[in-house]
């Protein structure tokens, strides 16, 4: 099925491969504030398709959380439309289509690792032996075999994001949202799990809207970067990332990723003069 989307934002028209899972029409989200109204978002048409991996990326308060926070029923629109596997997002969350991963694993220090990705699946009223099943078969797809048994402060910082991505995919979501999971990582073990989470994709086929402050993270990663320009937060361009799925680290040295890259610092460059 082939998708059209008209989009205000450069490149206008997107073929989509596959069915629409996301799609906003000029989404707008004032924040009601002590001091003064806060203008987070402004008409963000955006439609992402099933099996896409798409990155938000832009400047500090372009509103990239809020809009991810929107998908996920965490924040509430004050304008426009949007429809999540074709229901409200409030409905998406209620049917447990996404799975949320944050910039800081968020595991509870008193659980061991697998009892942490249990959780949700207690809440679930999932049986006992379900859940174990899926607690080792998650833990398995991150490569944490072996540390179910484990706290988290016995994991190091990767470890920990690892188990909360096995977390959120114990639910069995159709989509991930992440949150700059790997924001507070260096950059040897964060190269590493951009790895990690691309062959992760590539075996699941979920789709995964990505927040991430890098432009290499963003291009390596990502089927469509959405670059974002401040203040409202609103759509400046979307970049198709054309480089196949098998891509190993050192596809970053290419001239095509370079050219990609180049073209997504261009786009928050000239996003930022709306600033002007
Ligand atoms: N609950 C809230 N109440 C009031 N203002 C808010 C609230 N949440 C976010 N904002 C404001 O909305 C704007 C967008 O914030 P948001 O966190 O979405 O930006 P961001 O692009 O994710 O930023 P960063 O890259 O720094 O994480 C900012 O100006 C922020 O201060």
């Amino acid at each position: 099925m082939t998708v059209l989307e008209a989009s205000p934002a450069i490149g206008t028209e997107v073929q989509l491969s596959s069915e629409p899972v996301i799609e906003t029409r000029n989404l707008d989200l004032v924040f009601q504030t002590a001091d003064a109204p806060v203008h987070a978002l402004s008409d963000i048409d955006l439609t992402i398709g099933k099996g896409e991996f798409v990155s938000l990326i832009g400047p500090s308060g372009c509103g990239k959380t809020t809009l991810l926070r929107v998908i996920a029923d965490l924040e509430q629109p004050t304008g426009g439309t949007i429809s999540v596997n074709g229901m409200t997002p409030h409905e998406a969350r209620e049917n447990r289509a996404y799975g949320y991963v944050f910039q800081h694993s968020a595991l509870f220090p008193w659980r061991t690792i697998a009892k942490n990705i249990a959780l949700p699946l207690e809440v679930m009223g999932i049986d006992k032996a379900e859940r174990d099943r899926r607690v080792e078969e998650n833990l398995a797809l991150v490569d944490l075999k072996g540390f179910g048994r484990k706290f988290p402060w016995q994991l190091s910082g990767g470890m920990q994001q690892r188990a909360s991505i096995a977390r959120a995919l114990a639910v069995q979501p159709d989509m991930l949202l992440m949150d700059e999971p790997f924001g507070a990582l260096d950059e040897i073990v964060r190269d590493h799990l951009n790895e990690q989470l691309l062959k992760l994709w590539a075996r699941t086929k979920k789709t995964v809207v990505f927040v991430t402050h890098s432009i290499p993270e963003a291009v390596f990663l990502s089927t469509r970067i959405v670059v974002m320009s401040p203040r409202p937060g609103r759509i400046h361009e979307i970049i198709d990332c054309d480089l196949g799925e098998d891509r190993p680290l050192d596809i970053r040295e290419t001239p095509e990723f370079l050219a990609i890259a180049q073209r997504v610092r261009d786009g928050l460059r000239a996003g930022h003069a709306y600033d002007e």
